[in-house]
């Protein structure tokens, strides 16, 4: 008998927010007891079933942040291969309704120029993240 194992590898949607406000743009460090500890990355997270990409993010950062925000631009997805599951990280550039924020997951937030963005330890995938915000900003001007 010939048998064969077929590799099924998950793949996780993760809607995740470029929060812009006056020039600067929000980073998330991740707590130290998550994956990925205390790397950086954008606030968003897992796409729950029948969600579209914008309520998965609302909703993530209501949940994260607390915080009710406007979706201005949607940017190309980032794909990471992480050997068991495969993220595919989708970036919106968003605005704040308001400023108080409060943190229920994060160990820190910080305010960065976009510029300043690459000195900070994020996630890999989130390269893609920034370059292609970098992207966006250049199409701006
Ligand atoms: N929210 C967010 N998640 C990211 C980014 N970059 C990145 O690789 N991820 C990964 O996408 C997944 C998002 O999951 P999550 O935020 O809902 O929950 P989690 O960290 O507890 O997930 P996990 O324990 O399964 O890794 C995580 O594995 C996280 O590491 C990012 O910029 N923002």
């Amino acid at each position: 008998m010939v048998e064969s194992i077929v590799a099924v590898k998950i793949v996780v949607r993760v809607p995740c927010a470029i929060i812009e406000h006056n020039g600067k743009v929000l980073a998330g460090q991740r707590s130290a007891a998550l994956s990925f500890p205390l790397q950086w990355e954008f606030p968003g997270g897992k796409q729950e079933e029948n969600e579209t990409d914008e309520e998965t993010l609302v909703r993530e950062i209501r949940e994260e942040l607390d915080v009710e925000i406007d979706i201005v631009q949607k940017l190309p997805v980032t794909t990471k291969d992480q050997g068991w599951r495969e993220i595919i990280l989708v970036p919106f550039v968003c605005n704040l309704r308001s400023y108080n924020i409060t943190l229920t997951e994060h160990e820190q937030i910080l305010w960065l120029e976009p510029q300043d963005l690459p000195s900070l330890d994020w996630t890999e995938a989130d390269l893609g993240v920034i370059k292609s915000y970098f992207d966006y900003l250049a199409g701006k001007r």
